[in-house]
């Protein structure tokens, strides 16, 4: 290949070699072929371009290639009092305390009913959770046992028998502790939540997944109304217990047993949470029941609304009369079997719910039920558990209040022969009791929580927020591993890989504007004959 159009007859300086490749049309020459003519600068300006092109490429690939990351894992047990859930996460370990990073990887549902009902066989409670400590130890790299902590965290279900029967429910977690203890992983204990725990800590993870809790470091340069660091509320609707946790907009809340204060990413948050045991769904249509019992001491026939036309279900009164759940004025019955037959009435069903809350005294200016203090409901609610359950069966998660009432009545007064051969997948348990948990939800929600038809609007009903579990679990996990810091953690605006990128990116810029200023302000003639 060689150069026509300028020939050289001594060796040039690099300068006028650099003056030349940039500003005399040169023919390139390749072979016979006399290539088409155009100004060089354009092919300085093409190389420097896709070397910066190939440079961006680079610096995005090794920066985004995922290395085996040092992952660290954690395993958080929900023993309910239906069911018990095993749940694991996993998180970079070189960004535990940012916000956001932790993610769930694998839930496990374990067979069979929650393990307060082991209290006469407490050798099953800790079996029951070996089939998925199992598949644990082959979800967490073999490597990573030994650093993987564990919790089991028990809920109302254990309350109630710690309740009705102390020792029983020492025997069962004592049980649970021996099993999990087995496992190759660092065991950090099997206790049972307070209420207030419960519902605290549902709001943590809430509010985490949402990243909620980062001060971002942009509100400092935009205003405000860009960026909303409130937070979201928690309603969680277990079988056996609910709880309701807000940060209220009004500055007193008037039970101080209902405060949590926490300092998170530096700020401090002051939460109402109360947790109304007894009130989860499964013990709520106990209470029901039980209170309709009441009715007629002396019968043992009832005829329920909040059941479908043609649902029958005989109940052992033993089984409702649990020491700890009963309704007010509750006396014992002269039989022992209690005969329900639906009728299917929505109207008749609320009334019924009605009546397992005492709305006759209030010792605050506002109050949910049973005297219990309730600041105004203000803002985004988050409700999970049965409250998702529920509304999802139902398709009216994303339902405005009259449409949700509305979906509820039709339910109800179908026949009970119409639902099953409507739902023929859904378990016997679960259908039978949709149209008292929907009812239940809505008086719960409307009445005692007095979330209007406006503010209805505002409760988002979910499962998972990017794919991670609404529930107490992570909160409580990130709390024992302080992955919340008190103080906002130094964050850079930029991530390193955009860091990086914008800085190829300016570079290349001011280079190929260099290149374009040089060859355009300081345009040296061809060289003549006489400089070569
Ligand atoms: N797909 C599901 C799962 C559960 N349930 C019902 O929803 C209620 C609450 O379930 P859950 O949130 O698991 O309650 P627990 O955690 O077991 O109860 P608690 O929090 O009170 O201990 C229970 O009546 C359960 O039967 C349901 O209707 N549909
Ligand atoms: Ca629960």
């Amino acid at each position: 290949m060689g150069f026509r159009g300028s020939t050289f007859s001594k060796p040039l300086s690099w300068h006028q070699g650099f003056l030349i490749l940039q500003s005399c049309p040169i023919d390139v020459i390749s072979g016979t072929k006399v290539w088409k003519r155009f100004p060089p600068r354009y092919v300085i300006m093409g190389f420097f371009l896709i070397v910066g092109i190939i440079a961006l490429i680079a610096v995005a690939v090794a920066q985004n290639h995922h290395s085996t990351r040092n992952s660290k894992y954690g395993i958080v047990l929900d023993a309910g009092s239906s069911h018990t859930s095993l749940y694991i996460y996993e998180w970079p370990a070189e960004k535990e305390n940012d916000t956001g990073v932790v993610q769930q990887v694998d839930v496990c549902d374990v067979e069979g009913p929650g393990i307060s009902t082991y209290a006469n066989a407490v050798k099953k409670a800790g079996y029951s959770l070996k089939h998925c400590m199992d598949k644990a130890k082959e979800k967490v790299p073999l490597e990573k046992h030994q650093e993987t902590p564990v919790y089991l965290g028990a809920t109302a279900g254990m309350r109630l028998l710690r309740l009705a029967n102390e020792d029983a429910a020492k025997k069962v977690l004592s049980e649970v502790d021996m099993t999990l203890r087995s496992y190759p992983f660092n065991f950090q204990g099997a206790r049972i939540l307070s209420g207030e725990e419960e519902g605290a800590y549902g709001w943590i993870t809430l509010n985490y997944l949402l990243g909620n809790f980062k001060q971002s470091v942009w509100p400092q340069f935009m205003p405000r109304l860009f960026f909303s660091t409130g937070t979201i509320g928690a309603l969680d609707l277990g079988g056996a217990s609910t709880q309701i946790t807000f940060v209220p907009n009004q500055e007193s809340i008037e039970s101080p047993e209902d405060i949590v204060n926490f300092y998170l990413y530096g700020k401090n948050y002051t939460v109402y949470t109360h947790s109304f045991l007894c009130y989860g769904k499964d013990q709520a249509l106990r209470l029901k029941l039980l209170q309709d019992s009441l009715q007629d001491p002396l019968t043992s026939r009832v005829q329920d609304p909040c059941f479908h036309q043609g649902y029958e279900r005989t109940i052992d009164i033993a089984d409702l009369q649990n020491k700890s759940c009963r309704p007010p004025g509750f006396t014992m019955s002269s039989y022992s079997l209690l005969q329900i037959e639906g009728t299917g009435d929505y109207e008749k069903c609320l009334a019924s719910i009605d009546k397992i809350f005492n709305t006759s005294y209030c010792p605050y200016s506002s109050c949910s039920f049973n005297g219990i203090s309730l600041p105004p409901v203000s803002g985004n609610f988050g409700a999970f558990s049965a409250f998702y359950y529920v509304m999802k069966f139902l398709n009216v998660t994303q339902a405005p209040m009259d449409k949700v009432i509305e979906t509820v009545k039709i339910f109800c007064s179908k026949t009970w022969n119409e639902v099953k051969t409507e739902f023929p997948g859904i378990k016997e348990k679960y259908l039978s009791e949709y149209c008292f948990s929907g009812t239940y939800i809505i008086s719960l929600l409307n009445q005692r929580y007095n979330f209007t038809k406006e503010k209805w609007q505002n409760i988002h009903f979910l499962g998972k927020i990017r794919n991670s579990d609404a529930g107490w679990t992570l909160g409580y996990m990130l709390n024992l591993t302080n992955m919340i810091p008190a103080e906002q953690p130094y964050t850079r605006p930029l991530s390193h890989a955009t860091y990086i990128s914008l800085m190829a990116i300016s570079s290349i810029l001011v280079i190929s504007l260099f290149l374009i200023g040089y060859v355009t302000f300081c345009k040296p003639k061809c060289l003549k004959k006489e400089i070569i």
